[in-house]
């Protein structure tokens, strides 16, 4: 085989709108921005990756726009003309050339795995070493903020075989009140159904001892990061505390974290995401950290779109242990996605593609629909500026 070269690098901004508002701690959605990254190669070769933020910048503190001017003025012109299937080495480069911005380094290494599965003709968790599953279990976040909706939500998803694991977000407004929101819908839905809630920092040390012993006592499953990332001794002392598992989500990121966090026993479990890591490789490092500290592990979601859910889905998939399945649900939380396909949800799991690379494939008219640059021109096109005198 002769070496196909990475001949482009495209960081395309895609605004896409949700199907309904989605309340977070930070911030309420009404649309994601997508960063679709698409690789080109020598041989004709293409690869797709994705790095999206949660709110622009209110989750992390990586942006649609800074990650697309990382890939444009500094990632590029390093990777060009280099091997596109040799991606360490690819990765060390990036790595040379950009600290930090790890959606950016994600969103490439994974379309160049993409390229190199369509080069070999195998999907990407083949390359990844293989698929300990075919499907993942993935659960439904009930954030609209009515308990009553939330419930009629929760039931319908049931119904559907869709989604039996449901996440709620309560780190926004009076923690009693959402404490008794849990509890309610808990109650209704009865014990089969798994509950947990994503706290997304909002609460101090204080405050999450006297929630949590509360929400355990309501038979909650799970407590994602009660308080601050970067408090990792105030999060142990609550992993000691209780017995509900304590799950680190924005106080873990790669590997480096993996290891701290278990030093100090600060979890339970981890919510892993490959933009949070840095890409698939990073990603199953992390994971490696995490079962040999005994510490199970979580799929977690940037809220992406179909490309970058697909590629979790093929790194989770590689995963000797996914103890609390993923919340691979981005592509369902989307009115309209940019790929041909959007991905199988079937049974309370999303199904892995087979076909070679990551099993998507972009669709050129939605992409000029939905792109930002595109609609610009055309807005500008429409309502051109005054010429100057
Ligand atoms: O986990 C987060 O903090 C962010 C994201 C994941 C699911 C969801 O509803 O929001
Ligand atoms: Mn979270």
């Amino acid at each position: 085989m002769t070496t196909a070269l990475i001949a482009s690098i495209e960081a395309l901004l895609v605004d896409l709108p949700t199907i309904r508002a989605h309340k977070l701690a930070m911030t309420t959605l009404h649309q994601q921005t997508l960063v679709i990254v698409r690789v080109r190669c020598s041989d004709g070769t293409e690869g797709l990756g994705e790095a999206t933020s949660i709110g622009g910048l209110s989750y992390g503190d990586q942006s649609p726009e800074g990650t697309k001017l990382a890939i444009d003025t500094y990632l590029t012109p390093a990777l060009l003309g280099r091997d596109a299937g040799n991606i360490n080495a690819a990765m060390a480069v990036a790595a040379k050339v950009a600290q930090g911005h790890s959606y950016a380094k994600s969103a490439i290494e994974c379309a160049l795995f993409d390229a190199l599965g369509h080069r070999l003709g195998q999907p990407v968790h083949t390359l990844l070493g293989g698929a300990a599953r075919s499907s993942l279990p993935v659960l439904w976040t009930l954030a609209s903020g009515d308990s009553a909706r939330d419930i009629d939500e929760a039931r319908a998803m049931i119904e559907a075989r869709r989604h039996k694991v449901f996440k709620l977000k309560i780190g926004f407004g009076d923690p009693d009140a959402n404490i008794a929101h849990v509890a309610r819908i808990k109650q209704a839905l009865g014990d089969e159904v798994r509950i947990t809630v994503d706290v997304n920092q909002a609460w101090d040390e204080a405050l999450a001892t006297r929630c949590i012993a509360r929400l355990e006592a309501a038979g909650v499953d799970l407590v994602e990061q009660p308080t601050p990332r970067r408090q990792r001794a105030a999060l142990a002392r609550l992993a000691a505390r209780f017995d509900v598992p304590i799950m680190a989500d924005e106080s873990v990121n790669d590997a480096q974290d993996a290891l701290e966090l278990a030093q100090a026993a600060a979890a339970d479990v981890y919510a892993l995401k490959i933009s949070k890591a840095g890409g698939l490789l990073a990603t199953l490092r992390a994971a490696a950290v995490a079962d040999a500290a005994g510490i199970a592990l979580y799929g977690g979601t940037m809220l992406e779109g179909s490309v970058g859910s697909i590629a979790s889905a093929h790194a989770f998939a590689a995963c000797p242990q996914l103890r609390w399945g993923t919340e691979l649900f981005g592509p369902l939380l989307l009115k309209d996605d940019v790929v041909v396909e959007r991905p199988l949800y079937r049974d309370f799991e999303l199904h892995l593609p087979a076909t070679p690379g990551l099993g998507v494939a972009l669709d050129p008219d939605k992409l000029a629909f939905y792109r930002r640059d595109r609609r610009r021109t055309a807005v500008a096109a429409a309502h051109p500026a005054p010429a100057e005198e």
